[in-house]
């Protein structure tokens, strides 16, 4: 797979389509409001992503919250990957919103 990094203006333009997301110097970040108890369960969600990836987040606890951090150590910033691995992340925390919504 090709490592390129993305240039400033492609990185906006992903930033675009995510939720949530910014940009941190070399990687994508995002922060996300959760209480303690369920720091175990998102990041062992949002890892089984990152193993059929063989792409994986920084994840580290926040006051508020759980923070990812992206980047393509490899390539030393962003790349496809790490576009990839927010949108699969973004997609993981939609299924555990869902599940802790009411039934209708
Ligand atoms: C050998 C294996 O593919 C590499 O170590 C992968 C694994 N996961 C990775 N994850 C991230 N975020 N950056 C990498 O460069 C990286 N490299």
């Amino acid at each position: 797979m090709a490592e390129e990094l993305l240039t400033d203006d492609e990185i906006d333009t992903a930033l675009a389509a995510l939720q949530g997301w910014r940009r941190d110097g070399d990687a994508l970040s995002k922060d996300v409001p959760v209480t303690p108890d369920s720091h175990g369960w998102l990041s062992e969600a949002v890892m089984n992503e990152a193993d059929v990836l063989d792409h994986h987040p920084d994840i580290e606890s926040t006051d508020s919250g759980i923070r990812f951090r992206l980047s393509t150590h490899s390539a030393g910033g962003v790349t496809a990957r790490d576009v990839e691995l927010a949108a699969r992340i973004d997609q993981v925390l939609e299924g555990g919103a869902r599940d802790r919504a009411t039934p209708s």
